[in-house]
């Protein structure tokens, strides 16, 4: 983990981006989903929710800023950098070896019968993968192509391992790996083929 923050720091990330509340900010954001996913309003409460929410995202507009100046590239401090598009994890090691995470899909990644979207799975495996390529050849990477393959369901807020790793480099292609795990019982896993991205490339 602090690798990980060390190499973002020497990149000119700061993990103090978006100040002490931010962290909380973005988690009751994470609640609001998960209630939103599952809500059935009556008409009033919809009314209700809808002129609170129309003042509060009034309010947000005034701080919003461009990509590279908002923390959610930067706060490797919180779970999944504090973006809200993420189901949230926490890094437990990070070194040009591979990538330990725990993570946790909630109510707002609901697929069906109280498992995780596959679309979902696959999102939470494209970033660590990311991280896990970025990690092992020390430059950012982007994906060229990503395989899941679904081996058992995936439960709700139920904490997860994921494992992610480089298998190999040629050049600028990285091959990588990563499981997911209930305990013992392996959800899904996932190959993919990363990219170093050339100086200046978009
Ligand atoms: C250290 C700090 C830590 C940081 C942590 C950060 C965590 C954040 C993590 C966030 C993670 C989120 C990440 C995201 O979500 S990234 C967003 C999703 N991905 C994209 O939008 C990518 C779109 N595609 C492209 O931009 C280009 O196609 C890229 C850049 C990928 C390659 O275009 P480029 O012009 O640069 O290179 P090239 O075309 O010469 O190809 C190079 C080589 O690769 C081979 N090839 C290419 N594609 C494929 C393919 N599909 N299957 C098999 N092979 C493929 C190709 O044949 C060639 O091989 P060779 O002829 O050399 O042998």
């Amino acid at each position: 983990m602090s690798e990980l923050i060390n190499a973002r720091e020497e990149r000119g990330a700061d993990i103090s981006r978006g100040g002490p509340y931010y962290g909380e900010l973005i988690e009751q954001v994470r609640g609001l989903m998960d209630r939103a996913r599952l809500v059935s309003p009556t008409d009033e409460l919809a009314l209700d929710a809808i002129g609170i929410l129309k003042q509060l995202n009034d309010k947000l507009d005034a701080a919003v800023v461009n990509e590279w100046s908002t923390p959610t590239w930067t706060r490797f401090d919180l779970p999944a950098r504090g973006n809200i598009t993420l189901p949230p994890f926490m890094i437990d090691h990070a070194d040009s070896s591979g990538v330990d995470a725990r993570l946790t899909f909630r109510n707002y990644h609901l697929g069906g019968n109280n498992a995780a979207h596959g679309g979902q799975v696959a999102v939470g495996f494209d970033d660590l993968l990311g991280m896990a390529a970025a990690m092992h050849a020390g430059s950012i990477t982007r994906t060229a192509s990503l395989t899941v393959d679904y081996r058992s369901v995936t439960p709700l807020n139920t904490e997860l391992k994921v494992r992610a790793w480089a298998e190999r480099q040629e050049g600028r292609k990285v091959f990588v790996r990563a499981t997911l795990h209930d305990g013992d019982r392996l959800c899904a896993e996932a190959h993919g083929l990363f990219i170093v991205l050339k100086p200046g490339q978009a």
